[in-house]
């Protein structure tokens, strides 16, 4: 592999992936401040709307500490846009062969989505152990990820989708799970609002709840 980063040390560097839709770029600075100011500096901007790539840049630009991701990243050509935009981790909703390829040849680490254990199998065939369990509560939840990982121990999730204060501790708990995704944090009303104190304090409070657990 080619990585600049290994998923191990990616997924080491923070229990929680904040996971951002940016639609107005001027605000893509800004979510991120609010985020940091909480506690947290891995972000994962989600290739959905027009501003992404452009957010990535800013984002990179102005907190050089912070580590910035695409999500939903689909294909190749997002693959190259994402890392030209100064991504320095993909994440997929999903996995197919031509990504899986493709990104064992680029800089940034690629983890991909899976939801079965067919597609861990998949995935693991290529070399890839650190994966994104999607979507994490409309697949049956903590329990349904302790039961695919049984058999595949030497994987490590970041379970993601309909995750929040209310059953993060139930995915913590499992030794599969390295990090748990999602945008709890980042309500879309707040954001639309611009109330980065309202983005900051459920942040703070979503960093308090996992060091208790992790305690
Ligand atoms: O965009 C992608 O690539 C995704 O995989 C979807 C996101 O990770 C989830 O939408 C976050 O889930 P929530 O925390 O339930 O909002």
């Amino acid at each position: 592999m080619t990585w600049n980063l290994s998923p191990a040390r990616l997924f080491a560097a923070s229990a929680l992936l904040p996971v951002m839709v940016i639609d107005r770029p001027e605000q893509a600075v800004p979510i991120a401040r609010a985020l940091l100011a909480g506690g947290l500096s891995v972000f994962e901007v989600t290739l959905r709307t027009p501003a992404a790539l452009s957010a990535i840049a800013a984002i990179r630009a102005a907190l050089p500490e912070a580590y910035v991701g695409a999500g939903t990243v689909l294909n190749p050509r997002q693959y190259d846009a994402a890392v030209a935009a100064g991504a320095q981790f993909v994440i997929s909703p999903g996995l197919t062969s031509a990504l899986l390829q493709h990104a064992l040849t680029g800089p940034a680490p690629l983890i991909p989505g899976v939801a079965t254990p067919s597609e861990v199998m998949q995935a693991l065939d290529l070399g890839y152990d650190h994966l994104k369990f999607f979507p994490a509560e409309a697949n049956g939840g903590a329990a349904a990820l302790k039961a695919i990982s049984a058999p595949l121990a030497q994987v490590r999730f970041c379970p993601t989708g309909g995750i929040g204060p209310a059953n993060l501790a139930e995915y913590l708990a499992l030794p599969c799970v390295a990090t748990v995704g999602g945008s709890w944090m980042l309500p879309a009303d707040e954001v639309a609002a611009g109330d980065w104190a309202a983005v900051t304090a459920l942040t703070t409070e979503a960093v308090a709840r996992v060091t208790a657990l992790r305690a």
